[in-house]
């Protein structure tokens, strides 16, 4: 048992304390009797938490309730899906402390930053409740005389409209905030969510629905078929995933993982899509960079998160002049990271998974075929799923790993020219998330800012996709369309437009 009534409602605290599937409105354990457990990505052999395997019935189920759901609660003032948000963020602020083990047992995040990221969805949440009202209070009115030959007659009141039940679905390296990202946009423009969490970080994105849910029950009470409005469906995606993004019933669908969302994209019909995929986020060093900013932005942007963020550091290309200096310096302060167990708030811990580990290794593997080598004061080490951070000198412009996403904590150094070069090379990538560009001169990095293939560029700081309000997007194989509190608020409604027929022109007077 916790301290939150609401939290150990989500779980069955009395058994397996296995977390429960929300389906219609109801906690409930799958049909099925089988469930997916998740493993600690430190002590693989552990079992960090069970949740339910649903089945394709209960999918269904969980759609036609929040379909009916939906045509309720878009009818809810705007004002107060607000303040059912607000109130799920002052739940969620409330367990933080209890929430953050559960992350960090799940995902192998520090505790400090595993808190953190319940805090930043806190704020995300109370952030969304309060721009919804700014940005869908307000349409426009057109008027028929801007156009040629038309005299003032048609008046277009324009207004934006909830979409129907968006399936959202966050990866495992944010679990908690990435899912709130997109149910918080999607309940507070009136839509309904039905989400699907990681296999590894179920538990925690269950922690946030309990939150938002018992928001609803307050509000609505415990047997209202409004609460079908959020429905949390759990299962493996290869298992689950098409059933829910290509559902008759699914209006749009808001992604982030990694190149699984192409085949999802490729798949779905005609709804919406709103697609963060993966990136290969290059850093490009020119001449007259400030080192000492240069080294310190490289190494946090490359190795938080033992690299797994999809706005991590992944390439570096350093012009001639700085290479050697910005290489050992950068070396230098990796080789002082801490490396051991999340619970003690290490810099480094275990990658997710075993075939992370596996993938991470052969890029190592194939970059020293090709020519590269560890610095000496960061040799290659690994342990199960633990790897030591390393940086990669000598990287050959051919070696896989400047163009694939290593999504752990190695980080390759490529010797360049020129910035020209170094703009080159980052463009023949096929992501194109953000990128950095490390100098003092501020046309300059404009200039070099506008050239990079990218949704982002940074100029003087590392990638991120925070604050929460910026937009955030990918060209390429990176994404589709945009994500930020604003922007996820506009991709999760559509224009709807009411035309007045005035029966002749009307010329309106101060
Ligand atoms: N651009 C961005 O905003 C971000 C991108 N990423 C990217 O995410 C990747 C790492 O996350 P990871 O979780 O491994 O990514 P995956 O693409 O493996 O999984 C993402 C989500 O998709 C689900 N899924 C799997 N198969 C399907 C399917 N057929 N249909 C629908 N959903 C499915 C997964 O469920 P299950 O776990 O059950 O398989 C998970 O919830 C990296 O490439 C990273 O760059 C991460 C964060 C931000
Ligand atoms: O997976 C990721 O990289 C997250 O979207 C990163 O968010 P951040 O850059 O704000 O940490």
């Amino acid at each position: 048992m916790g301290a939150h009534k609401w939290l150990d409602a989500a779980r069955d605290v009395d058994g397996t304390g296995e977390y429960y599937a929300l389906i219609a409105g109801k906690y409930i354990k799958a049909s099925s009797g089988q469930t997916i457990p998740a493993y600690k990505p430190q002590e693989p052999e552990a079992v960090a938490s069970l949740v339910q395997a649903c089945s394709a019935a209960e999918i269904d189920a969980a759609f036609a309730a929040a379909t009916a759901a939906q045509k309720k609660w878009r009818c809810v003032p705007l004002w107060k899906r607000g303040v059912i948000l607000k109130n799920a963020a002052q739940y969620l602020r409330a367990a933080a402390d209890e929430i953050a083990p559960v992350i960090t047992a799940e995902v192998s995040k520090s505790i400090k930053a595993a808190r953190d990221e319940v805090i930043r969805t806190v704020d995300l949440l109370e952030y969304t409740a309060e721009e919804a009202i700014r940005v869908l209070s307000v349409g426009e009115m057109v008027t028929s005389d801007a156009f040629p030959h038309n005299g003032r007659n048609k008046l277009s009141l324009v207004q934006r409209v909830p979409l129907g039940t968006i399936t959202c679905i966050p990866p495992f390296n944010y679990p908690i905030n990435l899912a709130g990202s997109k149910i918080g946009p999607a309940l507070a423009a009136g839509n309904a969510a039905m989400v699907k969490p990681p296999s590894s970080g179920a538990a925690s994105t269950a922690s946030l629905c309990a939150a938002v849910h018992q928001a609803l029950v307050d509000e609505f009470g415990p047997d209202s078929d409004i609460l079908a409005v959020m429905s949390l469906v759990t299962g493996r995606g290869r298992e689950i995933g098409d059933l829910l993004t290509t559902h008759p019933s699914a209006a749009a669908t808001s992604f982030t993982g990694g190149s699984t969302g192409i085949s999802v994209a490729k798949k779905a019909g005609m709804i919406p899509m709103q697609m963060e995929l993966g990136g290969n986020d290059p850093a490009v060093v020119a001449e007259d960079a400030d080192v000492a900013l240069t080294v310190s932005q490289i190494v946090k942007g490359a190795f938080s998160y033992q690299g797994q963020r999809c706005t991590a550091v992944k390439v570096v290309f350093v012009v001639e002049s700085l290479y050697d200096e910005v290489v050992a310096k950068v070396a230098d302060k990796v080789a002082a990271l801490t490396v051991g167990r999340p619970e003690d708030n290490s810099d480094i811990a275990a990658v997710i998974s075993k075939s992370s580990a596996d993938w991470i290794q052969s890029l190592f593997e194939d970059a020293v075929a090709k020519g590269g080598n560890a610095h000496a004061k960061t040799p290659w080490k690994r342990e199960n799923n633990l790897i030591w951070p390393v940086v990669i000198e000598n990287v050959s412009k051919d070696a896989t790993i400047t163009h694939e996403e290593q999504f752990g904590p190695i980080l390759p150094f490529v010797k360049v020219a020129s910035v020209d070069e170094a703009i080159e090379l980052a463009n023949s990538c096929k992501f194109g998330l953000q990128a950095s560009v490390f100098t003092k001169g501020a046309e300059r990095a404009i200039q070099i800012a506008d050239r990079l293939e990218a949704g982002t560029v940074q100029i003087n700081g590392a990638p991120s996709r925070g604050p929460d309000n910026f937009p955030f997007q990918g060209t390429k194989e990176s994404g589709i369309g945009s994500q930020g509190v604003k922007y996820s608020l506009l991709a999760m409604t559509k224009i709807k437009s009411t035309v007045i027929n005035l029966p002749e022109p009307s010329y309106s007077v101060a």
